[in-house]
């Protein structure tokens, strides 16, 4: 009788390599960032972040996260400068946590892993779409946002507060005049590496830029994140929690700091 060792929960990060092999790539996220080993780069441009709150559409809790998603149609709200040449485009934002404040970040700093990690997704306008940028070695551009246990962030309290209307898999409601901005830390310093999504598909196509800087949540506000549910109404309730890759293997990358 052959029983199988299945490592970690069936459909969990450990198992995706099977569905899709590019989880064993060359340039998988996240990845565990050392200060240390990352070289400044005084080419590196300031980043530009321009995010018009109008652009705010909904938010959705898609079973394995939330995101809340904006208007792509026009440059209304984009990011340039930092690594990346061009004009990106914001598509949504979305988080990653713990089931406890010891973890839950994706990306960890010389072993340190954050208690919640927010990413906001943007897409090279060079491409007509995401879904074409999505496939394509520079067609991403993702900023990375440690949160940090503290004092409650204002700033987070729409995201929460919409919570209760998006409790289960599936489950949307509008989002509107929002500023994401707001999400994050005063400064802007970040490192850069070439990577990946972190979810299936996994596809090898974002230019990651991950803040230094973290920004404050209260345990209270990371007890809300737990209660979302990665289950649909009906289904036995499972609370959304430790829905982050660990970091993956380097295989040669640099990482560069925009900062001394
Ligand atoms: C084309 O389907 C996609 C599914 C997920 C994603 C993202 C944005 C994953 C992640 O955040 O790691 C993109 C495309
Ligand atoms: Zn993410």
């Amino acid at each position: 009788k052959q029983t199988l060792l299945h490592l970690g929960r069936p459909e969990g990060p450990e198992m995706w390599a099977e569905s899709f092999p590019i989880a064993n790539g060359p340039r998988q996220s996240p990845i565990d960032i050392v200060p240390t080993q990352a070289q400044h780069d005084p080419s590196l441009k300031q980043l530009k972040l321009k995010y018009d709150p109008a652009t705010a559409k909904g938010i959705l809790n898609n079973g394995h996260s939330f995101q809340v998603d904006f208007t792509d149609d026009d440059n209304s709200s984009t990011l340039a400068g930092g690594p990346v040449t061009g004009i990106y485009r914001l598509r949504q934002f979305h988080f990653h946590w713990g089931s406890s404040d010891e973890k839950g970040s994706e990306h960890t700093i010389a072993g340190t892993k954050f208690p919640c990690e927010l990413h906001l997704v943007h897409w090279n306008t060079k491409y007509p779409n995401f879904g074409e940028a999505a496939s394509k070695p520079d067609g991403l551009a993702v900023v990375g946002v440690f949160l940090k246990i503290g004092s409650a962030n204002p700033r987070l309290q729409k995201v929460l507060d919409a919570f209760d209307d998006i409790k289960s898999k599936g489950r949307q409601t509008t989002f509107s005049n929002f500023d994401p901005k707001t999400l994050l830390p005063s400064a802007l310093d970040f490192w850069t590496y070439e990577g990946s999504l972190t979810t299936p598909p996994l596809l090898e196509s974002v230019t990651w830029i991950v803040l230094k800087d973290p920004v404050s949540v209260s345990p209270a506000q990371m007890a809300k994140f737990r209660s979302l549910l990665f289950t649909s109404e009906g289904e036995a309730p499972s609370c959304m929690v430790d829905n982050f890759r660990p970091p993956q293997p380097l295989k040669g990358r640099k990482v560069r700091a925009s900062f001394k």
